[in-house]
């Protein structure tokens, strides 16, 4: 990027205009946890339909326009400790013990829209889930995104 042919750049070390200060677009932010848990799939057709455990990674991102007087859009701090309140109901658990996948089995998939909405029950107005991913191994993970 040329920042010379930026309409705020006045030369060096003279980077100005509004855009600094607010710039019109919006913020994601990203965190990642895990928890450990076992479940099985009745009705699936392979061995997952047995018990089986996996160490399961949950990415959340959240999205907002405005930052507060500290510059932060919302402390990583306390998205964080949300998500990880959220996953210790699941934390060394088998999961088709656990409400609500005593009735739904645990696939990844209904895992990340459960957790998306649990989850965004816990966030300021101002401040939106965009979309929760549950990796059930370094290389499979499914997105949920209303
Ligand atoms: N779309 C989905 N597909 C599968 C899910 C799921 O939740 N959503 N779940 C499973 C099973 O839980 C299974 O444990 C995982 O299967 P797989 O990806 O095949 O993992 P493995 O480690 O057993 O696979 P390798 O063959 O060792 O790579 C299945 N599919």
């Amino acid at each position: 990027m040329d920042i010379t042919h930026n309409a705020l750049y006045e030369g060096p070390g003279k980077l100005s205009g509004s855009m600094h200060l607010h710039g019109g677009g919006h913020y994601e932010l990203t965190v990642k946890d895990h928890f450990d848990a076992a479940h099985a799939l009745p009705g699936y057709d392979g061995p997952c339909q047995y018990l089986h455990g996996h160490t399961w990674e949950v990415e959340v991102v959240i999205a907002g326009q405005h930052l507060d007087e500290v510059g932060m859009l919302y402390d990583f701090k306390d998205i964080k400790r949300d998500l990880h309140q959220l996953l210790e109901n699941f934390d060394h658990r088998c999961l088709n013990d656990v409400a609500p996948f005593d009735e739904i089995n645990p696939t990844a998939e209904h895992l990340a829209r459960v957790m998306f909405y649990e989850l965004e029950k816990t966030l300021p107005a101002h401040i939106s889930l965009v979309e929760l991913s549950v990796w059930e191994s370094p290389i499979a993970k499914v997105t949920y995104r209303p």
